[in-house]
């Protein structure tokens, strides 16, 4: 898997980042500053400008896409999927003169028209997918990237933010996202970016995490002030490090490779990171103690997005990921949503509620006993199923009468890899070239 230089949000346009440090990285491992606002990205000029042929052509298109209307259920019905038409030729988009496409003739300089097959998802510009993820080089969500998209060439982003407009603005074809800890739990900020930008996900896996205490070469633990590492990493490892009787504060970084190359650009004796072994080898730090997660069962559940949905399937397990609220009046409304999933037998994976952003309390006054303040939410479901299933469809056309807002964020195949520590097997996906597994039942 390539690596590339770090994207970082542009200045004075800085998500929050939860009260995390916000360390500078002067000097450190290579990191080139580029503007997502101006897509000024070193090196990449050409590629760019192929990307900005393509987009014009595709703003000029209208809605459609790959044949079909994107599945809406934003406030609309369920509608149905309409058969995607043959292409012509079966030709990709050709990002090549005119003239040497066509070989001659009177048609020589005339612009070929776009076709439907020039809107796939794959990737556009040579054969390698361009996969966006938080944090630098030896970062857990690299290693995601890398096992989503073998052989991509992963794009390490600042903030997760960037990651999202990097594939919203073209210079990325996928962006990898934790969502999950088997032990810290949900990533909030996740779920709220996934409401928030209108990408979709196209696939999942799963990643075994095994954390590593590291230091600058020679240090002894006992000579240990600080560990840093990403918030995720600190709270997977909370207990280990208490065990150890290391005397250390505990401070947060932006992620945890971040944090190794941190220790080491800075030449910093006292602080510990908490990190992959990889950060450990890319920024010449020691293990002090590897494997600290306080389970080893230690697993960090990722998602991929794109720009345009994957076309759903049944032929093997799909997973579908919707978002919804209420401000209906009604009782029990989260009970009758949940009902319609199990009525028809569909299992669901997760459940996650967040702050409803524009209208985070409502207000009911009672005369007799005063106001009461309910907390508003948006409600975020994994369910078992793909889209392209009657019972799903029917499930949703239900949720959407209970619902005063309902957004499908995806359907996509489940990552069934076995789940062995250290695991790097691959994820065949209908959202990458790889062949799908052997086809289980489909309902
Ligand atoms: O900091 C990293 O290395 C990441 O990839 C981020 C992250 C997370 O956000 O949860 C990913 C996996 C681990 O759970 C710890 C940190």
């Amino acid at each position: 898997m390539a690596t590339a230089s770090l994207i970082k949000a542009p200045v004075g346009q800085s998500p929050g980042t939860g009260g995390r440090m916000v360390a500078g990285r002067g000097g450190g491992g290579g990191v080139v500053r580029c503007s997502l606002q101006g897509a000024v990205v070193g090196g990449r000029a050409e590629w760019q400008s192929s990307c900005a042929v393509l987009s014009s052509k595709v703003a000029g298109l209208g809605p459609a896409v790959n044949g079909r209307a994107a599945p809406s259920f934003v406030n609309g019905h369920v509608a149905p999927l309409v058969p995607e038409p043959a292409a012509k030729d079966g030709a990709g988009l050709d990002l090549v003169p005119v003239s040497s496409v066509n070989g001659g003739g009177a048609a020589r300089n005339l612009p070929q028209p776009l076709r439907i097959s020039d809107l796939s998802p794959a990737p556009m510009h040579g054969s390698q997918l361009r996969v966006a993820y938080q944090g630098v080089p030896g970062a857990y969500s690299e290693k995601a990237a890398g096992k989503a998209y073998p052989g991509c060439d992963a794009i390490p982003c600042d903030q997760f933010e960037v990651a999202f407009s990097a594939v919203e603005l073209w210079i990325a074809d996928r962006a990898v996202l934790p969502v999950e800890n088997s032990l810290g739990g949900s990533i909030h900020r996740n779920y709220d970016l996934l409401l928030r930008h209108r990408l979709h996900i196209v696939g999942e896996v799963q990643l075994p995490v095994h954390h590593c205490l590291m230091a600058l070469p020679g240090v002894r633990k006992e000579c240990l002030t600080r560990v840093i590492s990403h918030p995720q990493a600190l709270a997977q490892c909370e207990h280990t490090l208490t065990a150890m009787g290391l005397n250390v504060v505990r401070e947060a970084f932006d992620d945890t490779a971040g944090a190794a190359e941190y220790v080491a650009a800075n030449g910093l004796r006292d602080t510990a990171a908490i990190a992959s072994s990889r950060a450990a080898e890319l920024y010449g730090m020691e293990v002090l103690a590897d494997g600290i997660q306080d389970d080893c069962g230690n697993v960090t559940r990722f998602v991929m997005l794109a720009r345009e949905p994957i076309v759903p399937r049944t032929d093997r397990p799909f997973k579908t990921s919707i978002v919804f609220a209420h401000d209906k009046e009604g009782t029990s409304v989260l009970f009758k949503v949940l009902s319609a999933f199990a009525f028809r037998d569909i299992t669901l994976t997760k459940i996650e509620s967040r702050p409803h952003r524009h209208r985070p309390i409502r207000l009911v006054d009672d005369a007799n006993v005063g106001t009461a303040k309910h907390f508003e939410y948006m409600f975020y479901v994994d369910f078992q199923a793909s889209l392209a299933e009657p019972r799903a469809q029917n499930a949703l056309a239900e949720v959407q009468e209970y619902t005063s807002f309902l957004r499908v964020l995806g359907s996509y195949p489940m990552d069934m890899t076995p789940m062995t520590a250290g695991s790097s097997s691959t994820v065949t996906s209908s959202d990458s070239s790889s062949p799908p597994p052997p086809s289980p039942s489909s309902t």
